[in-house]
């Protein structure tokens, strides 16, 4: 359905300065699969998703999408997608209804068919209260709905969202997702989606595919599940008497599947955590305790946690996440410092 080698963007900003946006990304990406691409500021993952669908052109490398050459045959991959901005596509000053028929027309549908399929984009992105309100007047998830609907309007195979749910907060993040997931599976072929998002964790709960860039690069690209699994691991973590420390952390050393021993700090106890990084927390943890036992050293507490996309992106490129606030969009009153506001996203 997509399939890119070496795709390269490089903005000339002065004479002296060049942005090298991609630097060489090569994709394949099959039918009916919900793609994540998720990356820092800067990483070089709208520009990727503007090649795709011919917003702007490749400085080399090739690109075909739903088997059109995006440089030799834009206007066949133009029809072929649907394409969600992070600006939005809605004119604000426009009804629901009558903007969703507009785009209808544009796409060549007549004035009769335009309408029926405005009523049942609205019906299936619960607009249909909405349809008769100025698109300026709706909510920010009303509105990013509405984007998807537009998007959806000819009825394309492939969708692309840029940062669908930036600025969105946790309810209408869900509520907009459980729409993209219907829209998915509501064509007669399920339907290609490829998103970017700063959201690790709808990356994580969502997608199938998540394709990790940097720097204009892909680092990464798995199920969310795998690159965890092989790229960071699960953590367990055993507390121990601060007497105990070394020769725990020793004992962890030689087990089988261990990958990382780190000694936490002491707690007010003086006791410490001995954090063993490993491929199977759950399988490793009665083993460790069993060891330790037998060694005669003493553990009071035992945790298992497993892997976050962010631990993947640490092990990957050595940069941590931050805990960055989301100003909720749909609630103003909601202050960035609110917790239940407050997610976890790329630095
Ligand atoms: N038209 C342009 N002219 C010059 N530089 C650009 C242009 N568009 C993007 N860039 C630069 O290319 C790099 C990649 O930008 P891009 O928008 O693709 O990143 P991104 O991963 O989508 O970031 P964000 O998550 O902030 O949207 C950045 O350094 C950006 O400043």
């Amino acid at each position: 359905m997509i399939r890119t080698n070496a795709l390269t963007k490089d903005f000339v900003v002065s004479r002296t300065r060049t942005v090298h946006a991609v630097r060489g990304i090569s994709l394949d990406i099959q039918p009916g699969e919900l793609v994540a691409v998720l990356g820092p500021n800067g990483a070089g993952k709208t520009t990727t998703l503007r090649m795709l669908t011919t917003l702007v052109p490749p400085t080399s490398g090739t690109a075909t999408v739903a088997g059109y050459d995006v440089v030799a045959d834009p206007a066949r991959v133009r029809a072929a997608i649907g394409y969600v901005g992070q600006g939005g596509a809605g004119g604000a000053s426009q009804v629901v209804r009558d903007e969703l028929v507009a785009q209808g027309e544009i796409y060549g549908l007549d004035r009769r068919a335009a309408r029926t399929r405005a009523g049942e984009l609205l019906e299936a992105l619960d607009l249909t209260e909405q349809a008769d309100r100025k698109v300026d007047s709706l909510s920010g998830g009303q509105k990013r709905r509405l984007d998807v609907a537009v998007g959806l309007v000819h009825e394309p195979t492939l969708l692309f969202l840029d940062e669908p749910s930036t600025g969105l907060d946790p309810h209408n993040r869900a509520n907009l997702w459980e729409h993209v997931l219907r829209m998915r599976t509501a064509a007669a072929e399920p339907r290609t989606i490829v998103l970017t998002t700063h959201y690790l964790d709808e990356a994580d709960t969502f997608a199938e595919r998540v394709v990790v860039v940097d720097h204009g690069q892909v680092i990464a690209d798995d199920t969310a599940d795998a690159l965890k699994a092989d790229l960071a691991g699960d953590l367990v973590s055993l507390r121990t008497p601060a007497a105990d420390v070394t020769a725990l952390a020793a004992l962890a050393e030689r087990a089988p599947g261990t990958r990382a021993v780190h000694a936490g700090p002491p707690g007010p106890d003086g006791g410490r955590a001995v954090e063993v990084r490993t491929a199977d927390g759950p399988g490793a943890a009665p083993g460790l305790l069993r060891a330790a036992d037998a060694a005669g050293l003493t553990v009071t507490r035992v945790d298992v946690a497993r892997p976050t996309l962010d631990d993947v992106f640490l092990g990957l490129t050595g940069r941590s996440l931050r805990e960055t606030a989301v100003q909720d969009a749909d609630s103003p009153a909601a202050s960035p410092t609110d917790p239940t506001t407050t997610k976890e996203v790329l630095a």
